[in-house]
């Protein structure tokens, strides 16, 4: 059944890049009940405070896109960290929202869930069928449990817990923070900051032939939604694109969008990550959603807001 316009909503992680998209979506459908705490008003990885919070708020839908997050390098850096957090952050919210009766829940899992050498595209049923990508094997591993644990509590409980995968995002609020963020925006921030300077190259880590598939987070909310409202399985489910580019070609493209003149200089001792990640979209495509922005759009936006937002 769809939430109606007045339900209580908790959007987990409403600063982030997917939890901000999603309050934008909601509040243009007209919900008008929507919960939200920072971190620091509600830290997630501590479970008397979820409890109490779950206590005193009775949310009926919950948006789970609180998660700690990160590029390549972030990940391979930090593993301890990401498998920690996000074990902890999900299991806590999770639980409160069996033992809260929270309605439905919508659990943001990620691409990175698959097999490092999956067939491609990756449909849903290849899960668990091959070893990881070392280079987030911990967050990967943490997301997986965030599934099965979504899965055993519809099982165990008859709660409707969802989870979805989708692929690279990108968009307005994304980390433009070298060390942390993913290639998107640390490709326009570093195009960009090399047009500035006049600076002869740009280094684009690792060596420019793995693809990825990126969807911009608006058409991911807009996807949320529509699961939320019209998705009632323990079944995972993709979204992406169903395109993918790699990773030189969409150096250039942002190259274009920005006008940089200058090279574009590959680090090799930088790591690759896994050679393709392309999702097979066709189940949430049967159902009828399709994404809506063009990757060039989508960049172009996104430079725009990260020139207005970081004043440069
Ligand atoms: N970005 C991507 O390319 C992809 C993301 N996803 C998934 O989407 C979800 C959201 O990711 P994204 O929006 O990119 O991540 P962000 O890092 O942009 O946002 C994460 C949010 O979680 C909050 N948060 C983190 N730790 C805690 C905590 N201990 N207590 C309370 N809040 C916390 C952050 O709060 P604060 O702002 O205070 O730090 C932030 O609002 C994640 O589950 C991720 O796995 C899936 C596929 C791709
Ligand atoms: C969403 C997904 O995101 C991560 O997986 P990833 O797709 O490998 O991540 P990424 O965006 O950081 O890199 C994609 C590719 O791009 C190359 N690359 C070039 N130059 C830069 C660069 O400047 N920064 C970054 N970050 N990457 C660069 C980089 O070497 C790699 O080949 C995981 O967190 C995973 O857990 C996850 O869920």
């Amino acid at each position: 059944m769809p939430m109606h316009k007045e339900a209580k909503i908790y959007v987990a992680g409403h600063r982030g890049l997917v939890g901000s998209a999603i309050l934008r979506r909601l509040r243009a459908e007209g919900y008008s009940n929507i919960v939200t705490r920072t971190r620091q008003e509600l830290d997630l990885t501590d479970q008397r405070a979820v409890y109490q919070f779950f206590e005193a708020e009775r949310p009926e839908y919950v948006f789970l896109a609180a998660a700690k997050v990160g590029g390549i390098l972030a990940n391979s850096t930090y593993p301890a960290d990401f498998i920690r957090e996000n074990l902890l952050i999900q299991t806590n919210v999770i639980d409160a929202a069996y033992r809260y009766g929270v309605k439905k829940l919508l659990f943001l899992g990620s691409s990175c869930i698959y097999p490092k050498f999956a067939p491609q595209p990756i449909k849903e049923e290849y899960l668990l069928t091959g070893a990881l990508e070392p280079t987030n094997e911990p967050y990967a591993v943490a997301k997986i449990a965030g599934i099965k644990m979504c899965q055993a509590y519809n099982k165990q409980y008859g709660t409707n817990f969802i989870s979805v995968m989708p692929t690279n995002l990108y968009g307005p609020g994304d980390n433009f923070d070298l060390e942390t963020s993913h290639v998107l925006p640390a490709l326009i921030r570093k195009f960009h900051e090399a047009k500035v300077a006049g600076a002869p190259h740009v280094v684009i880590w690792g060596s420019g032939t793995p693809r990825r598939e990126f969807l911009h987070v608006d058409d991911l909310a807009n996807a949320c939604l529509f699961l939320m409202n019209n998705y009632d399985s323990s079944e995972i489910i993709n979204i992406g694109v169903g395109e993918d580019l790699t990773i030189a070609e969409l150096a250039n493209l942002i190259k274009e969008i920005v006008g940089y003149q200058g090279e574009i200089v590959f680090d090799t001792t930088k790591p690759d990550g896994t050679p393709r990640k392309l999702l097979d979209v066709s189940k949430i495509f049967n159902l009828g959603w399709r994404p809506r922005i063009r990757l060039e759009d989508g960049i172009r936006s996104t430079y725009e807001w990260f020139v207005r937002n970081y004043n440069c």
